[in-house]
């Protein structure tokens, strides 16, 4: 089965409540979606969200990564090649992570698609079950608190909370969420590189101190500063995972090698597909270091990828796969679907997706 050709599409989806971050606010979820076409009439699909905040990929950047340079590297390659096919997609250029996870994603749908296989079962199909946390946006402490308590109710155990505004009043949220919730759910926080090293080691000593129990700091300080983060990891006792530091496999060997963290989120859209992510969780499992999957503001496509991957992987031990359900409606039949925090993967071949809905071809 040989690749022919890629159509590229957009899907925008308006978010539950507006999504608030230390680093962007939205309130839309705007896709690219591609159709990867080959001579036996069988589509791969793949997607990826803009985050130029985070990637530094746009939407117009990535179609025409996709259209000009990625796609030309892959063109005619027949899709049992997959290794090969992979290493052209990533060596075809260097950055543009987000368009070359939208190409990887659609290949390896293809290739579960050609031999009958869900993907998470081609990556090792530990489970069908991922239970997931859900993000609480950065807000006033009160309207954090209530949001908490509203995703408990919806069926939730764990909550990410978006801090790294200002670290006093990140304090302030943190506490006010702890009330909301009491003591047994899980409290995971994400800074977005907000603090400094020091502000990071004070604000985390005084949650320690505090009893306010948080299972996990992501990225508290900028994410070229690893010489800070190894500083804030060496000291304080809760675990720090490194996200927009931690990029490439590359970037991931030199984490690790510094023991600058506890931990590796990994996503799709930073890493460039599941072809480096797999790497990645291989390299974190050598070196004996958990993993968390993570997404940005992707579709159903994006988050049913990093599923497959997290279902099969045992280093994946946490998941922060909760962007499609921030999202109103579903306009893709299949893939994944929520049940209370619990994502349950299909059975089909590849991401066992049928439909997109309200997909306009933009290239
Ligand atoms: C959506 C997910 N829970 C999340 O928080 N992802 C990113 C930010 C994504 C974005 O800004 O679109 C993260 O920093 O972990
Ligand atoms: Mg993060």
């Amino acid at each position: 089965m040989k690749i022919t050709g890629i159509s590229i599409g957009k899907l925008i989806i308006p978010l539950k409540r507006p999504f608030k971050t230390a680093l962007r606010q939205v309130t839309t979820a705007e896709d690219i979606v591609i159709k990867v076409h080959t001579d036996e009439g069988i589509t791969g699909l793949g997607s990826a969200p803009a985050t130029v905040v985070i990637t530094g990929d746009s939407h117009k950047s990535a179609a025409e990564a996709i259209q000009n340079t990625i796609l030309p590297a892959i063109i005619g390659m027949d899709i049992d090649h997959r290794e090969t096919i992979l290493q052209r997609i990533q060596m075809s250029m260097v950055h543009n992570t987000s368009a070359k996870a939208a190409v990887d994603i659609a290949v390896h749908d293809l290739f579960g698609k050609h031999y009958g296989l869900p993907l998470y079962r081609f990556f090792g199909g530990k489970s069908q079950c991922i239970p997931s946390d859900l993000t609480i946006s950065i807000n006033e402490p009160n309207e954090m608190a209530a949001d908490a308590r509203c995703a408990i109710d919806a069926g939730y155990h764990c909550l990410k909370l978006k801090v790294g505004i200002d670290a006093t009043r990140d304090l302030t949220r943190i506490r006010a969420v702890r009330q909301a919730v009491g003591p047994r759910v899980a409290l995971r926080l994400d800074a977005n590189q907000g603090w400094s090293a020091k502000e990071a080691v004070r604000t985390i000593r005084t949650l320690e101190d505090a009893g306010l129990d948080i299972e996990l700091i992501e990225q508290p300080v900028s994410a070229y500063d690893l010489d800070g983060l190894k500083w804030v990891t060496d000291h304080v006792t809760t675990a720090i995972m490194a996200d927009e530091s931690a990029f490439s496999p590359h970037d991931v060997f030199r984490l690790v090698s510094m023991r600058a963290c506890d931990l590796i989120n990994i996503k799709l859209m930073k890493a460039g597909g599941l072809g480096p992510a797999a790497q990645i969780a291989a390299l974190a499992a050598a070196s004996g270091i958990e993993c968390m999957m993570g997404c940005m503001l992707e579709s159903k496509i994006g988050i049913t990828a990093a599923a497959s991957l997290s279902a099969g992987v045992s280093v994946i031990t946490k998941n922060d796969l909760d962007a499609a359900d921030l999202m109103t409606g579903d306009p893709i039949s299949g893939g994944i679907c929520y049940e209370k925090d619990t994502l349950i993967l299909p059975n089909a071949p590849g991401l066992g997706i049928t439909d997109v809905k309200g997909w306009q071809e933009i290239l």
